[in-house]
């Protein structure tokens, strides 16, 4: 996976991704990390990257010839990528969206700063934009960061078991994860579900399933309509009573 990134804050990246499975997967060469600051690509001494906004207004914006320059140099570096940026007014971000861009085996990934970029900078450069949910951040980079996770952590061999890519929330058909437990079977008085000390992997895996359809009915049902439900699913969701939201 090759991920190309356009920060003001390089360092604060390349920090973030140095450690865990991402930092193994850097080390292995499953991830080929690339940024590029538009500072570097200034042609004045300031070093400006930003301005204020025409028609007024508070904040900055970040000038459109050094953050254009940083893009097309990784364009250059991997034109096949598509360019994402980042910001609250993108489409939302989720599993699949991941799966597709860790498929494709690039992207770029656009962090904006201060109010955000220059709109024509979007309308020339950017494929598309995405947004990691209904907040505002003081930068984009925590949400590539978010992103790498999710898309480096499907790329085949980083994972130690593949299956749990697969069995994490969204992995199932886009339902949430059941909940987990470990040793010590008792901890401060409570115990673990004696279906999972049973040994009966039959069980254990309908209990699992269970879990998570009364999970997502209970906490996102909107997920209940995308999901890939069997009759046993179904009939289980019938027998449910009237949901108690968590
Ligand atoms: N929800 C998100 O994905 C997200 C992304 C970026 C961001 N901050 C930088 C920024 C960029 C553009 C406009 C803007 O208002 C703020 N904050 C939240």
């Amino acid at each position: 996976m090759k991920v190309g990134v356009i920060t003001l804050f390089p360092e604060l990246m390349d920090g973030a991704l140095e450690h865990g499975v991402i930092g193994r997967a850097r080390t292995k060469g499953q991830l080929e990390l690339e940024l590029s600051n538009p500072r570097d690509l200034t042609a004045d001494k300031h070093r400006t990257v930003d301005d204020r906004p025409f028609g007024g207004g508070p904040g900055m914006v970040m000038t459109p010839a050094p953050l254009s320059a940083a893009i097309v140099s990784l364009k250059e570096a991997m034109p096949e990528a598509p360019v994402v940026y980042l910001s609250p007014q993108g489409r939302p971000f989720d599993q699949a969206m991941a799966r597709a861009w860790q498929a494709h085996g690039s992207v770029i990934l656009v962090a904006g700063r201060y109010e955000g970029i220059d709109e024509r900078v979007i309308d020339r450069l950017v494929d598309e934009e995405v947004s990691l949910g209904d907040f505002v951040l003081s930068g984009g980079e925590f949400a590539a960061l978010a992103i790498i996770d999710a898309v480096t952590r499907l790329e085949p061999g980083v994972l130690g078991d593949p299956l749990s890519a697969e069995e994490d929330s969204f992995g199932i058909e886009g339902l949430l994860d059941c909940p987990h437990y470990t040793r010590p079977e008792v901890y401060e008085n409570q115990t673990v579900p004696a279906v999972l000390m049973s040994g009966d992997h039959k069980a254990i895996a309908r209990w699992r399933r269970q879990q998570s359809l009364a999970r997502t009915r209970d906490r996102r049902p909107e997920l209940l309509e995308k999901a890939d439900l069997t009759k046993e699913d179904k009939v289980f969701l019938t027998s449910l009573g009237p949901s108690d939201g968590n």
